[in-house]
């Protein structure tokens, strides 16, 4: 099994009459999240958070902050971190990859990009689901809202998982974490 994250960061975008981007305060106050367009791998070519597989000892709070600073550049504390969701993703009745979802509206630095992905910020109202995963518009819209999600999301057909098919999915919204990465 495959342990991953991915890791949403969010922003207030300009006002009139402003040039900058303002930090959000909380969730709430966000219109924006940075998307990646992933440009190898897993995905290769649709959108998504900036994200990756944990390495070593790492915990997955560990592995978002260093996935989305290798991918994007941002620097992000460990502790700006909101856990937002565990999302199993099962191939053919076994579980290919459980993945941790965290939400910040804390991070330091303009995203660049990297042989991996392409950043890009996006209204939260105008994320691209139909370039993106087919299970991401059923929980990445309350994650955005500030919700929490525990899901599993079963496909069939075999490797890679980016080709299989997505049968079937559970979720259960607004839980407790009892293990916050
Ligand atoms: C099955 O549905 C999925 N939906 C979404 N939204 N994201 C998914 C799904 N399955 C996997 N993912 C995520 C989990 C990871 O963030 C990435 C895959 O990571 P990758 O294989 O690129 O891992 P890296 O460690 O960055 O890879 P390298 O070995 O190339 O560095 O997709």
């Amino acid at each position: 099994m495959i342990e991953a994250t991915l890791c949403f960061p969010l922003r207030t975008s300009p006002g009139d009459g402003e040039s900058e981007s303002q930090p959000a305060d909380d969730v709430s106050e966000a219109d924006e999240v940075l998307l990646i367009e992933k440009r190898r791998g897993l995905g290769d070519g649709w959108y998504n958070g900036p994200g990756g597989k944990l390495e070593g000892d790492e915990t997955p709070r560990e592995c978002a902050v260093r996935e989305t600073h290798e991918e994007v550049g941002l620097e992000i504390d460990p502790a700006d971190l909101e856990k937002a969701g565990e999302l199993t993703f099962l191939l053919d009745g076994e579980v290919h990859t459980f993945c941790h979802v965290f939400r910040t509206t804390a991070f330091r630095g303009e995203p660049r990009p990297s042989e991996e992905a392409r950043p890009e910020w996006v209204g939260v109202e105008e994320v691209p689901y139909d370039r993106m995963w087919e299970d991401d518009r059923l929980w990445l819209p309350g994650v955005l809202e500030g919700r929490t999600i525990a899901g599993e999301f079963a496909f069939s057909g075999g490797e890679p998982l980016d080709e299989a098919e997505f049968v079937r999915h559970d979720l259960e919204w607004d839980i407790s974490f009892t293990d916050d990465g």
